[in-house]
């Protein structure tokens, strides 16, 4: 694993803009098409902003990339809480994207229709490769959840799946999910944590003893890939090492 941490979340975003900036030119020197899994939440948001202006807005081959979702809250996408909007409105709208590229978590069928499509979706891209994504982003919620797993939820344990779909009680919301057998295939994994509230899950969740169902985001390992944590100074404050 390799930890980068930045002076503060403006400082985060230009050093994760530049790093993927590199990694996906990397990639595309070798193969035609780039997979990149999207988060929901408010970190991922100033990275967009940044990715949105240049010189990366320029430097990054966005035709090549085909965008996914690591998870989505099941309302509509004209809802503000809707992650596929967020994306749009914060990056996919400002770079010159492929329309047909982009694979959202639909929330206007069944929550059970939106993933048996999705996983279809997915088969269809990385079938039985040993590989999936070239590259998956990553929040991590004060609780230590990431994508759509939760704190003592089965879905953490999901094993077969890549695509889940469950009611989310304290929410109050469904939940669409990819899970960690798909996520852990991926050939490179970077979560984003800023701010003071994080610490002390960080902590946990790096140091800590592993106990997945408390922090679910310590399920998130990479086989063959890699895993990068890019923090702030605040999230990583409680970090011994
Ligand atoms: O839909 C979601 O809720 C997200 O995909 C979620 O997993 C998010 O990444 C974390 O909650 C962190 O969110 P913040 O960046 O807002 O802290």
């Amino acid at each position: 694993m390799k930890l980068h941490i930045e002076r503060d979340a403006q400082q985060m975003s230009v050093k994760f803009a530049g790093w993927i900036t590199d990694y996906i030119q990397e990639v595309l020197a070798n193969q035609d098409r780039f997979t990149f899994v999207l988060s929901g939440g408010n970190t991922p948001k100033i990275l967009f902003a940044e990715l949105a202006k240049s010189p990366y807005k320029e430097a990054i081959k966005w035709e090549k990339i085909h965008f996914f979702w690591g998870d989505e809250r099941y309302v509509p996408y004209e809802d503000l809480r809707n992650n596929a909007r967020m994306c749009f409105e914060e990056l996919l709208n400002k770079v010159p994207v492929k329309a047909e590229h982009i694979h959202i978590m639909r929330t206007d069928i069944s929550p059970e229709e939106s993933t048996e499509e999705y996983e279809a979706i997915l088969r269809s891209y990385f079938g039985d490769a040993e590989t999936t994504f070239d590259f998956v982003l990553n929040g991590m919620g004060d609780d230590g959840h990431t994508l759509s797993l939760f704190p003592g939820t089965a879905v953490i344990h999901e094993t077969e799946k890549w695509v889940t779909s469950f009611f989310l009680s304290i929410q109050d919301m469904y939940r669409i999910t990819l899970t960690a057998p798909v996520v852990n295939k991926a050939a490179c994994v970077a979560f984003m944590a800023v701010g003071e509230n994080k610490a002390k899950v960080l902590k946990e969740v790096l140091e800590g003893e592993s106990n997945v169902d408390l922090y679910p985001s310590q399920i998130i390992k990479p086989e063959k890939g890699e895993l990068h944590w890019f923090v702030d100074e605040a999230a990583a404050s409680l970090l011994t090492k």
